[in-house]
């Protein structure tokens, strides 16, 4: 066996006050292309508004939150529904390539280059100091922006079908993220945060 198969070993991304690394492949008993239908299928996708600024605005992509605890973000509460043998298969993937175990994942679908998520640092308080966030992809790549708080500095990652990105560390105390709407014909992308809520 080799220890160091670069094929199934998460790959560092340096950066700055934070962990981040990468895997071009989560190793998946089925191929990405069934996954994605299955994940577009098989969700009870929901629309989920926020309020922002005391104002409630409908989401730009649909939304899911499996696992054992609601959770909660911008005003809004999601109840959470149980693992399906699906996610589980994927969770047990996403374990083994992370070394870590995630109780939650959060599931959200671009429909097309209109959707998006906003800026931010998944850093609320029920995921503790210093989370770790195991993010696949399936589907269309799109754009993964991360920015440093402080400095500002800028890294565009393309999340491309069947990857896994990794967040540990102080990346979310020290940077934001989001993905932006695009003009380009992109099709649909399923993406998934593995996280621990205590
Ligand atoms: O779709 C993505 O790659 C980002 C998802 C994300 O940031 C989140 O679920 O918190
Ligand atoms: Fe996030």
């Amino acid at each position: 066996m080799d220890l160091f198969d670069s094929a199934t070993t998460l790959t560092p991304i340096p950066v700055r006050d934070g962990e981040l690394a990468w895997l071009a492949q989560l190793p998946l008993p089925w191929p990405n292309e069934i996954v994605l239908a299955r994940l577009v299928a098989e969700t009870d996708w929901r629309e989920e508004t926020v309020v922002v600024y005391g104002k409630r605005h409908l989401q730009p992509r649909l939304s899911a939150w499996h696992g054992e605890r609601a959770y909660r973000y911008s005003g809004l509460s999601l109840a959470p529904q149980p693992f399906t043998p699906l996610l589980a298969s994927i969770r047990a993937a996403v374990e083994a390539a992370t070394g870590r175990d995630y109780n939650s994942v959060l599931l959200n679908y671009y429909r097309d280059g209109r959707d998006s998520m906003g800026m931010h640092s998944d850093n609320e308080p029920e995921l503790g100091p210093d989370p770790a966030i195991a993010s696949v992809s399936f589907g269309a790549t799109r754009t993964f922006i991360l920015r440093h708080k402080a400095s500002k500095e800028t890294i565009r990652l393309p999340l491309s079908d069947g990857s896994l990105l990794f967040m540990a560390g102080a990346l979310q105390a020290n940077w934001m993220h989001g993905i932006n709407k695009t003009a380009q014909a992109v099709g649909p992308r399923v993406n998934l945060t593995f996280r621990k809520i205590d």
